[in-house]
């Protein structure tokens, strides 16, 4: 079945106020909502079971990345609470991803698990500097297999990626892309950067879309525009 509910809105506020003001003007079926390691630290697992409760899907994103036991047990933490989707670094190498996909085989309903590959804010320039060797999109696809391998259910990526993950892993594999921006708005920290007709059209499964809705002066509006540019990508 085809999923028509793609976008997941980056909550990135410091206090439950204001999310629960955005949140209150949303709808579960128009929306996913992301809970990141801003809003996490100041408001924690509460919060998070609020959403939940008023029934949203919620990504817990705190990519983890640590040693295998540790990974592990965090993952089956954020499994009992909930949420839909959680994440680790692929870097955190693949034992470590082995580990937190075998800690979720416990459960019934266990939360999606992905990988953070390269993240979105990285520009070449950045690897080049921490003199990490090969092109950004080899390396997105290197973790990506690897993730693939461990068990896990999908990457998170840039969608300037989307279109050759798809093609070497398969349309199972889900890659939830962030950096997603509509026509002319600002890139902020992001680097590599997609609107998000042609993050669909690539492949994306999930786009991860915040400042562009959070900042803005009608983010229903801008969240009601994105959808109709999904929909219509979609078709
Ligand atoms: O590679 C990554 C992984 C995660 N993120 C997170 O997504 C949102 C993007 O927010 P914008 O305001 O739309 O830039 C943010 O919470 C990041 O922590 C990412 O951007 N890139």
């Amino acid at each position: 079945m085809i999923d028509n509910n793609r976008i997941v809105i980056a909550l990135d506020y410091t206090n439950e106020s204001d999310v629960l003001a955005m949140v209150d003007q949303l709808e579960p079926q128009s929306c996913r909502l992301k809970v990141g390691k801003e809003l996490f630290t100041y408001c924690g697992p509460q919060l998070v079971q609020k959403l939940i409760d008023r029934g949203f899907d919620v990504f817990l994103d705190l990519k983890y990345h640590d040693i295998p036991n540790t990974v592990a047990g965090a993952v089956k933490a954020s499994a009992e609470l909930g949420v839909w989707m959680v994440n680790v670094h692929a870097s955190g190498g693949f034992s470590m991803m082995k580990a937190a996909a075998e800690a979720l085989k416990a459960f019934d309903k266990p939360p999606l698990l992905i990988a953070v590959t390269v993240l979105t804010s990285t520009a070449q320039s950045d690897l080049d500097q921490l003199d990490i060797p090969g092109k950004i999109e080899d390396r997105v696809l290197h973790y990506a297999k690897l993730a693939k391998e461990a068990g896990l259910d999908g990457v998170v990526c840039s969608a300037q990626e989307a279109a050759r993950l798809k093609a070497e892993l398969g349309p199972e594999f889900l890659l939830v892309t962030p950096g997603i921006r509509p026509k002319g708005a600002d890139a902020g920290d992001q680097h590599r950067i997609v609107t998000p007709a042609k993050a669909i059209t690539d492949g994306s499964d999930y786009l991860v879309v915040g400042r562009p809705i959070t900042k803005a002066s009608q983010p229903l509006q801008v969240l009601r525009e994105i959808n109709t540019e999904v929909e219509s990508s979609l078709r």
